[in-house]
């Protein structure tokens, strides 16, 4: 990664990514973006051409530094911005199978266009989104991106079904889940779940995933294949 927070993106050291790391499964490298600037005040933006509120990261800087950190075994650049594509399961899954990720932090403003222009002519570029909503930098979405990632490789997470499982795996939003104490506060665990009849009890978190997903997502409901839901489905 490269930024110009590099202590922003500490928390990846922590906890399960931190134990990953510690136990081999990845390599994790921040990069001070600063480290590329030449002059004595390490500007790395300036304002935009064409007027306009903010700064943009200058080229030069940037290109240096990506000379630099996409040397070596080929990397794919994964460029948060709110301009991007939506950032979905899906694409996890598919960083997770790269061999290299790079990651630029940039500014809301941006990062000079040339900079991804010229990367994009040796290496894949994704500028991606984490959501329709503007941060004050790329950091913070490299955080969501990379735990996103991460969780996916082998090995990670104790329990390979949870990456299976989880919510978008089969296009639904999970249900809800219990635990103990069985009636907590007067609220009690619904019996099904207690019930030992493991058949009727897929049935019951399947309608729940159903009807929270046309509650809360019926977006997703809609980008089902055609036989994703079965006639039981259906006559929720
Ligand atoms: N989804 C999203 C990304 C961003 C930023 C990336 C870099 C600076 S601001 N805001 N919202």
């Amino acid at each position: 990664m490269v930024s110009i927070f590099p202590s922003y993106l500490a928390p990846l050291r922590e906890a399960l990514l931190g134990r990953a790391i510690s136990r081999g499964l990845l390599e994790l490298t921040v990069h001070d973006l600063r480290a590329w600037t030449h002059d004595v005040h390490q500007a790395v933006d300036d304002s935009p051409y064409g007027g306009g509120p903010g700064m943009v990261m200058r080229p030069q800087v940037w290109g240096d530094a990506l000379d630099d950190v996409l040397a070596g075994p080929p990397a794919r650049l994964v460029v948060p911005t709110p301009a991007g594509r939506p950032f979905t399961q899906a694409l996890a899954r598919e960083f997770s199978a790269e061999e290299r990720l790079v990651f630029a932090c940039g500014r809301y403003e941006g990062i000079d266009q040339r900079v991804l222009d010229d990367a994009a002519r040796r290496v894949t570029v994704d500028e991606v989104s984490i959501g329709d909503y503007v941060l004050v930098g790329g950091e913070v979405a490299v955080l969501a991106i990379v735990e996103a990632v991460v969780r996916l490789l082998p090995g990670v997470l104790g329990n390979p079904r949870s990456a299976a499982e989880d919510s978008f795996s089969d296009g639904l939003l999970e249900g809800p889940a219990y635990t103990r104490p069985e009636v907590w506060r007067g609220l009690a665990v619904p019996d099904v779940l207690r019930s030992g009849n493991h058949a009727l009890i897929d049935r019951w978190r399947r309608d729940r995933s159903l009807e929270r997903t046309h509650r809360r997502r019926p977006d997703l409901l809609e980008a089902l294949p055609a036989d994703a839901l079965d006639r039981a489905d259906r006559a929720l």
